[in-house]
Formats: structure tokens, C-alpha cells, sequence
């Protein structure tokens, strides 16, 4: 039986709520937060700025943001129980799944983690996006053998995490780079993850329970598991000039390119060309690291062949060089990612469960209509 429905198959173009964080004009590669252009949120303000003006809904005042960066720094330390859970983790865990559980646990630990009230959620998300980094940061150190790094309240939430991760203090330069990244994963209107997030709550289930389930959705390659696959793709290449061939075979093979291709952006997504700027400047630094040169080659090819067609890069397509310029290991990608998405994530939550209704869509029924239950002896 089917019935006479049109179906928006991916849920594509379909609006199931208003929105005061995040416009994308995807045909013009327009992206904004609080309708100020993400370019200037990269040139102009931090990771703590950004997050507290989703949470807020407008641009915090010097003292708001004064008092959020120091409930931030107050919060970084995660409960021993946690360390001592990241520790005993299997060597060799997917670092994804190993961040979902441990968001989990910190759940479990939280005395406060049933409470949905609005106070409740704001609060625990500014202890979740504290305690993300912190937890990636646990996560890397134990599954290289290394002791974990305490956090310092001396520095900023970007250089705060690369000390954590490394157990060297990053130079200004190199926190600020991480910061832009940061900026420009916070909030993407209604990706994947975000959906995700607002589907858990949307049941009245707890914030823990909503991160989790949002950290599952990002974890994936069609989404921003894509970022450490851009990596894999960098290194089977290998040089710049097999770049075009490599493209080439596989798009007459009809395998997709990781890192290329947007639902809503049909043009370049403005975020990789800020750090694609980012990454040139490292590179032109450093000496044009061969990653950088094999980008630009796979750039040039996919424009020429699927430009067209509306398919350009992506914010995963050189987010990689930039994290390994700053000596991060490209399975710590996607974690990264959720990182900065943990703002948005939160946000989007207690924006929509304020004025919150189920999420329950529908599908068109295709299956067999006037059936009866046959005996097992009856059966073929
Ligand atoms: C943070 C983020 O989540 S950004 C996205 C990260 N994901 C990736 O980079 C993975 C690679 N990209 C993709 O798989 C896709 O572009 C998606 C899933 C992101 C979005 O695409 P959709 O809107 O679902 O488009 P869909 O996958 O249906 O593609 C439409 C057409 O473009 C082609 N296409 C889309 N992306 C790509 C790609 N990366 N490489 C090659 N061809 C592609 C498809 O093969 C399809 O062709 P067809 O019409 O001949 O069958
Ligand atoms: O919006 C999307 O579908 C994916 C994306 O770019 C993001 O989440 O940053």
C-alpha cells in the first residue's frame, strides 16, 4: 500500500522551527551568527565570545563575558572518577567513541544532570563546554601513555586546550590559529548533529543525554568525520602532482571526494576559505607543507569537474592542515570538531526546548497492507 505523499527524502529543505542563531544563504556561501558575517567572528572575537552570544542570544557586554570566561576557567577540572574512566579505557579506542562515553559518564556524575529546568541546562552547558576540552584532551594523553594534563586557568580555552594536549604552553600565534578554527565550528544551523541534539531533548531527556547523541551524529564521514578522512585522502595521494589523477579515478568511479559538497552550500562554504587563508599562512610560514600543496591541487580539479554541479569545498577540507600545523594527531579531528560544536549544540538546545514541541515526522508506509499473522508450520 502506498500512500499518495510527497517525501523529503534527507528531511532536505524542510523547516521545522525558527531560529535567532545562525543564517546561511548556501546559493551566495553566506554564513552568519546573530546576522554578523563569520568572517568578522574569526577576525574580531574568541571561542568564549562566540559561545556566550548563542547562549545569550546578542553580544555579551565586557562584564557578561568577563564573568562566563571566569565560570568557564572555573570549571575546566574533570571529576577524578572521569580520569581514572578515561585511563582504564582499551587502547586503541576510536577517540569519537571514546568522547561520547566519557560526555555519558560525566552525565552519570553530575548531580544535577535530571534537571531540565532552563537554569539547569545553561548551567550544565557552560560546564560541558568547559569540560569538553578537557576530556579530549584526557582522552589523547592516556591513549599515547601519557600522564594527564591539568588544566590552567592562565590561559584561553583554545590555549588552555593545545597546553592540555601537548604539555607545552602554545605560542600566541598558535592559540590564536586554534581559537579561529574553533570560532568557525561553533554553530551551523540545523546540521546533522544539531538536529540530533534537539531531537533528544525535544522528549524532555536531559542535556547529557542530547550531547551524546549529537556527538554520535557528528562522529560520522558524511558529516564531521569527513575532517580526519580529508587526512586519510592527503596521505594516500602523496604529492601534489598525483593530485588530479587521483580526483579524477575517482570520480569515474563514482566515489566521492571527503571534504567536498554541502546540503545547503551549492558554492565555496565561507569557512574554508578562512582557513584555507589560514592555512596558506602557516604554510607560506613554514615552507608550503606538501598537504597544503595536495589541497590546492584537489581543490582545482573538483572546481573544474563538479563546480558546475554546485560542489565546492567544504569547512573539512582544510581544517586538517591547520590542526596538524599545530602537531595534532588527525584522529583527534572529529573531537575537535565537537569541541567547538558543544556551544552550538547547547545553545540550539535551550532555544528550541523553550518553546519546545516533539520532533516526530512521518514516513509513507510501503509495506504489505491486508496481511495475517500465518502459523509457523504454515510458513515456506
Ligand atoms: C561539517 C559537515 O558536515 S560538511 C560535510 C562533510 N561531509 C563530506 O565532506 C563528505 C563528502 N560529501 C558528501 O558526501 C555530500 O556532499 C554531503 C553528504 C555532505 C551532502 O550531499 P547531499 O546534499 O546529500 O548530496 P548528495 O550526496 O545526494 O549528492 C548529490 C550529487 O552530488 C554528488 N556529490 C556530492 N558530494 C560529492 C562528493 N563529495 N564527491 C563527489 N560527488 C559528490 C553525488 O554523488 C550526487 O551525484 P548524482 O546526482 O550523480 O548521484
Ligand atoms: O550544515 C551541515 O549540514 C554540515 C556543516 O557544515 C556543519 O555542521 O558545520
Amino acid at each position: 500500500m502506498t500512500q499518495n505523499q510527497d517525501i523529503a527524502k534527507g528531511l532536505e529543505g524542510v523547516r521545522f522551527t525558527e531560529s535567532k542563531l545562525t543564517f546561511i544563504n548556501g546559493q551566495e556561501g553566506i554564513l552568519t551568527h546573530l546576522g554578523i558575517p563569520i568572517q568578522e567572528w574569526a577576525e574580531s572575537s574568541t571561542f568564549e565570545e562566540l559561545s556566550l552570544a548563542l547562549l545569550l542570544g546578542r553580544l555579551p557586554n565586557a562584564q557578561e563575558l568577563a564573568e562566563f570566561d571566569a565560570e568557564l576557567k572555573a570549571n575546566r577540572e574533570i571529576p577524578a572518577q572521569l580520569q581514572d574512566m578515561i585511563r582504564g579505557m582499551p587502547q586503541g579506542a576510536v577517540p569519537m567513541q571514546a568522547l561520547r562515553t566519557a560526555v555519558s559518564y560525566l552525565g552519570l556524575l553530575d548531580a544535577q544532570s535530571e534537571d531540565i529546568t532552563p537554569e539547569a541546562r545553561r548551567a550544565i552547558s557552560v560546564r560541558l563546554i568547559a569540560q569538553m576540552s578537557t576530556i579530549i584532551a584526557a582522552i589523547q594523553r592516556a591513549q599515547s601513555g601519557k600522564d594527564i594534563v591539568a588544566p590552567r586557568a592562565d590561559l584561553t580555552h583554545a590555549g588552555n586546550f593545545l597546553y592540555m594536549l601537548n604539555g607545552t604552553e602554545p605560542t600566541t600565534e598558535q592559540a590564536r590559529l586554534f581559537d579561529i578554527a574553533l570560532i568557525l565550528h561553533v554553530d551551523h544551523g540545523m546540521n546533522a548533529s544539531t538536529f540530533t541534539a534537539i531531537a533528544t531533548s525535544s522528549t524532555l531527556s536531559d542535556m547529557y543525554s542530547a550531547m551524546t547523541s549529537a556527538i554520535g551524529a557528528l562522529k560520522g564521514p558524511l558529516h564531521g568525520g569527513a575532517n580526519e578522512q580529508v587526512m586519510v585522502m592527503l596521505d594516500e595521494v602523496g604529492s601534489p602532482e598525483k593530485a588530479a589523477d587521483y580526483i579524477n579515478q575517482k570520480l569515474d568511479n563514482k566515489e566521492k571526494i571527503m571534504g567536498v559538497g554541502h546540503r545547503v552550500y551549492k558554492n565555496f562554504d565561507p569557512r574554508s576559505r578562512v582557513l584555507r587563508d589560514y592555512a596558506a599562512l602557516v604554510a607560506d610560514k613554514e615552507g608550503k607543507s606538501t598537504y597544503y600543496q595536495i589541497l590546492e591541487q584537489i581543490e582545482k580539479t573538483v572546481v573544474e569537474r563538479l563546480g558546475d554541479r554546485g560542489i565546492y569545498p567544504n569547512v573539512d577540507f582544510y581544517s586538517g592542515t591547520v590542526y596538524t600545523d599545530l602537531g595534532i594527531q588527525k584522529e583527534y579531528f572529529t573531537p575537535i570538531f565537537a569541541l567547538a560544536r558543544i556551544s552550538g549544540w547547547c545553545a540550539s538546545v535551550i532555544e528550541y526546548t523553550a518553546d519546545n514541541r516533539l520532533l516526530r515526522p512521518s514516513s509513507v508506509y510501503t509495506g504489505e497492507s491486508d496481511a495475517h499473522y500465518v502459523p509457523m508450520q504454515d510458513r515456506q
